[in-house]
């Protein structure tokens, strides 16, 4: 694509008449440039990109996009904010593909990932082919690529949807954080249905206060599309017993659907049954009534579960076909998963790692224990530490034999994340093991019959950061080498 034809998206933006180069790629990192690449300098969080633009030149950058006058021999487009015109040109670059796939994103600080591979799959069961976008990885048809952020920079984005465009598929579900929001990573993404899960308190590491992070969120729903096509109708999918879905519902042109528990809504579960084994409740819907009867537990199973039907139903599909998917589902990676070495105790590996999704995980837990709860957990490093305390506590509250350990302490100390979170546990009874594996064995070893065990923090994460160093470390694989030890 030659330069101006790239810069045209851009008018509204600027003006340029200097060359016209081929322009092979465009990147934003100065390490993937090759001959003909067009670099966009971002100003990041702990660099700036506008420092590695003389690198990029040097490795055969054929044009530069910036925010700031740079002295180089090659053309240097200038625009007010470059990662909103990244975002664009990521769009146009790569033939606005999101447009060519019905594009499912789901936001919310608990279930995304849970809920994404439950649409993925009433989306495959329904003969579409597939694609996902999560923080476990992306997943293109069968292939699965590894991927840094839960949500993707707008290049990497548009680029993964072209590939699942040119691949066949049609469907794609992602996951969409709230950085990604509030960084504009899906600028240009067409979605086809925006699916809400829940806000409770995470990030404000980030967001500074719940409003701005509840803003961020809502922005999803916002940028759906304001014009009614019939033929192809949005949709906003929204949780009835969540205080911040008002504000959604008045912020989105879309169609709503809403899904609850306790209060009216579109898809609702009633009459609620749960045992060890899994969940049974009476859906009461547009279509009529129908029974579910999942493999999951948990109250915020159910809450996935009609999330997910919300979005199957959006997508056109049969509301008995979508409930059949759901039912053979046994659950996701990582998430409230049972680590069965042949013991007496039951040993679950689950990824809650914010105060509500740990309150959630234990209250389920409660419901089967029959004696003690152990209830191991850590908080991330270099993550919102407002969480620490309100976690501590709440292993307090919830258990009977918390454990305070390490999860990703990244570049802090892990023994001052521990000081932070017992701050949430004073007067309480807990231990603190700073070595997650110790913690797990301890816990493993004290164990007696039908007790419970929860690793929380973690779930389907096979490494340990630690400084800038990354342990290989698997709770499932730690937990099942101490229970063989027993
Ligand atoms: C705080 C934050 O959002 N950071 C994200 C942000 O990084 P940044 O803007 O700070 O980038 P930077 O590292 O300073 O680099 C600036 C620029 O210089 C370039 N660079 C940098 C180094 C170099 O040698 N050469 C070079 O060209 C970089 O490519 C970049 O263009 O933009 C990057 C690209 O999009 C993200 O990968 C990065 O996520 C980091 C890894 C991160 O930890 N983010 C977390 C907080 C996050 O976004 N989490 C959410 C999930 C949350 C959830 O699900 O609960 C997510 O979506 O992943
Ligand atoms: N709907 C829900 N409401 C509250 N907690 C939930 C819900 N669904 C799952 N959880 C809990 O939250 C944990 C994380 O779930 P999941 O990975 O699906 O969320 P996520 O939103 O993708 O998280 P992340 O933001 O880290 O990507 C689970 O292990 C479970 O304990
Ligand atoms: N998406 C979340 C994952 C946290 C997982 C937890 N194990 C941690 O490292 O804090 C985050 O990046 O904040
Ligand atoms: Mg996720």
């Amino acid at each position: 694509m030659k330069l101006h034809t790239v810069l045209q998206y851009l008018q509204p933006y600027m003006s340029y008449k200097g060359e016209n180069p081929e322009i092979t790629s465009i990147v934003n990192d100065n390490r993937q440039v090759t001959a003909g690449s067009l670099f966009v300098c971002i100003e990041g969080y702990t660099v700036d990109g506008h420092d590695f633009a003389a690198s990029a030149a040097e490795k055969g950058a054929a044009a530069i996009l910036a925010q700031k006058e740079l002295d180089l021999n090659i053309p240097v487009i200038l625009v007010k904010n470059t990662r909103r015109a990244m975002a664009v040109l990521a769009d146009a670059f790569y033939g606005q593909p999101s447009q060519k796939l019905h594009l499912i994103g789901i936001t919310g600080t608990n279930g995304k990932t849970t809920t994404s591979h439950l649409i993925e799959k009433i989306l495959a069961d329904s003969g579409r082919k597939t694609g996902l976008i999560g923080t476990m990885y992306t997943k293109i048809g069968e292939q699965i690529f590894e991927v840094k952020n839960t949500t993707p920079e707008s290049l990497t984005l548009q680029s993964t949807f072209k590939k699942m465009a040119d691949s066949g598929v049609d469907s794609s579900v992602m996951e969409v954080s709230s950085h990604a929001l509030d960084e504009g990573r899906v600028h240009g993404c067409d979605f086809d249905v925006a699916v809400f899960t829940n806000l409770t308190q995470d990030h404000l590491d980030y967001h500074k206060t719940m409003d701005e992070y509840r803003r961020a969120k809502g922005l999803l729903f916002a940028q759906l599309g304001s014009s009614f096509n019939h033929e192809r109708p949005k949709y906003a999918i929204l949780n009835a017993d969540d205080p911040a879905s008002a504000e959604y519902e008045k912020s989105t042109a879309a169609h709503v659907l809403s899904y609850g528990i306790d209060h009216e809504a579109d898809l609702r579960a009633v009459n609620i049954e749960m045992t060890s084994a899994g969940t049974a409740f009476d859906l009461s819907s547009p279509f009529g009534k129908h029974k579910v009867s999942l493999k999951m537990i948990g109250k915020f199973s159910v809450y996935n579960v009609l999330a997910s039907i919300g979005a199957g139903v959006a997508s056109g599909i049969p509301i008995r076909q979508i409930i059949k998917s759901v039912e053979e589902v046994k659950g996701v990676s990582g998430r409230f998963e049972t680590v069965d070495a042949g013991q007496n105790f039951s040993v679950i590996v689950d990824y809650s790692h914010t105060p509500d999704s740990l309150k959630n995980a234990l209250e389920t837990v409660k419901q089967f224990a029959q004696k003690r709860i152990f209830a191991v957990v850590g908080c991330g490093g270099d993550r919102d530490r407002s969480k620490r305390p309100l976690m501590a506590e709440i292993a307090c509250q919830y258990s009977t034999d918390p454990i305070f350990t390490s999860d990703n302490p990244r570049s802090e100390d892990p023994l001052q994340i521990l000081r932070d979170m017992e701050e949430g546990a004073k007067g309480e009874k807990y231990k603190t093991i700073v070595d997650r594996k110790e913690a797990i064995h301890y816990a493993v070893k004290n164990a007696s019959e039908g007790d419970v065990i929860l690793i929380a923090g973690k779930g389907h994460e096979t490494y340990q950061i630690i400084g800038n160093q990354v342990f290989d470390f698997d709770d499932r694989q730690v937990a099942k080498e101490a229970i063989e030890e027993r």
